[in-house]
């Protein structure tokens, strides 16, 4: 990735991207949100809310960290799962510090064996390891996950798999603020040294209908995760402010539509006499208040697109 050259960055000034890896539900998102000071990445409790690179800018005088928060990596079921891969494959390859995602509370498992695995192929990014979550369980356990995790990297991304074990292994819990700067640091040590690549202030540079979209998103797979998978895809048709308002009191039209796949999952989208549907846009539209400080007037709907996620034309339309 290319920089602005700004002749007044401060000499040893250090800016690049760091991309946060780790299984479904490892804190990705929530540490994401901790090191940037405002919400970026959406999270949920359940796993594998996140499906767009989003990209969230920590600013220091003597940083800029650029974080880019990937999918869950985990191992390709449909030709969803392996787009999100080769999508996660293609972050990692562009940036310069890998912050790789485990919970303290959490046994190392083979999900998270199979993600180290692939960052000992990247040879030449250096991997810190994260164990997060440290808040839900105790010192003496913390302590042991983060030996566990050391003799992970040492094994695996050892001799025989170029030779350099993790950078760093880190402590942090995002939820209760602690430790977040030390990994923000760490993080930031090894980025190269160079101007700053984003102007101050600019927080993401993710668009806002892509947000906007995955907080309809969420909103939808409330409480319906465990019956509706991978089955939810939201597009933003149009998003207009409308004309004709007084400027004291503008308002923002938004247009979506919600892809199931199936019938059945219209109706769990739909609800009883449309009930849920209309949960679903309240809630939608308050996060997009909130986000973009303006009123709207949400308009949703429910469409069947076949199989989408195994067919490629859905997946190109649908922005996968
Ligand atoms: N107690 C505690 N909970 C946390 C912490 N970090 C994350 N969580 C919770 O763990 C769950 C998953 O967090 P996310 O940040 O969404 O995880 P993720 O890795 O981005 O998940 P995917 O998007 O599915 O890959 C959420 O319920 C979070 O609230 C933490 O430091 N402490």
């Amino acid at each position: 990735m290319t920089s602005l050259i700004d002749p007044t960055a401060p000499e040893g000034h250090r800016s690049g991207f760091a991309c946060l890896v780790g299984r479904p539900n490892a804190g990705k998102s929530t540490l994401t949100n901790a090191l940037v000071g405002e919400k970026v990445a959406i999270t949920s409790s359940k796993p594998q809310t996140t499906r767009h690179t989003i990209r969230g800018i920590v600013h220091r005088p003597d940083f800029q960290l650029v974080l880019v928060d990937t999918p869950g990596l985990h191992r390709p079921r449909t030709l969803l799962g392996e787009r999100l891969n080769a999508l996660v494959a293609e972050t990692l390859s562009e940036v310069d510090v890998v912050g790789f995602c485990l919970p303290a509370d959490e046994k190392i498992g083979p999900g998270d064996r199979f993600i180290a695995q692939q960052l000992a192929a990247l040879r030449r990014t250096p991997v810190v390891a994260i164990v997060t979550k440290t808040d839900k369980t105790d010192p003496a356990q913390v302590a042991e996950q983060l030996l566990a995790v050391t003799a992970l990297g040492d094994e695996v991304l050892g001799p025989d798999n170029g030779g350099r074990g993790f950078a760093a292994v880190v402590p942090v819990s995002a939820v209760a603020g602690r430790q977040v700067e030390d990994v923000e640091r760490v993080l930031a040590e090894l980025l190269p040294e160079g101007p700053p690549l984003y102007p101050d202030g600019e927080l993401t540079d993710e668009p806002e209908v892509i947000m906007v979209a995955e907080l309809i998103r969420e909103a939808a797979l409330e409480d319906v995760r465990d019956e509706l998978p991978h089955s939810v895809a939201v597009v933003v048709d149009e998003m207009n402010a409308r004309e004709g308002r007084p400027k004291d009191r503008p308002l923002l039209d938004v247009y979506a539509n919600v892809y199931v796949e199936r019938d059945s999952q219209k109706g769990i989208i739909i609800g009883k006499g449309g009930s849920r549907l209309r949960q679903i846009g309240t809630q939608a539209r308050q996060g997009i208040e909130k986000m973009l400080g303006t009123p709207v007037h949400l308009d949703l709907r429910v469409k069947v697109a076949k199989d989408w996620q195994r067919d490629p034309r859905h997946l190109n339309r649908l922005g996968m």
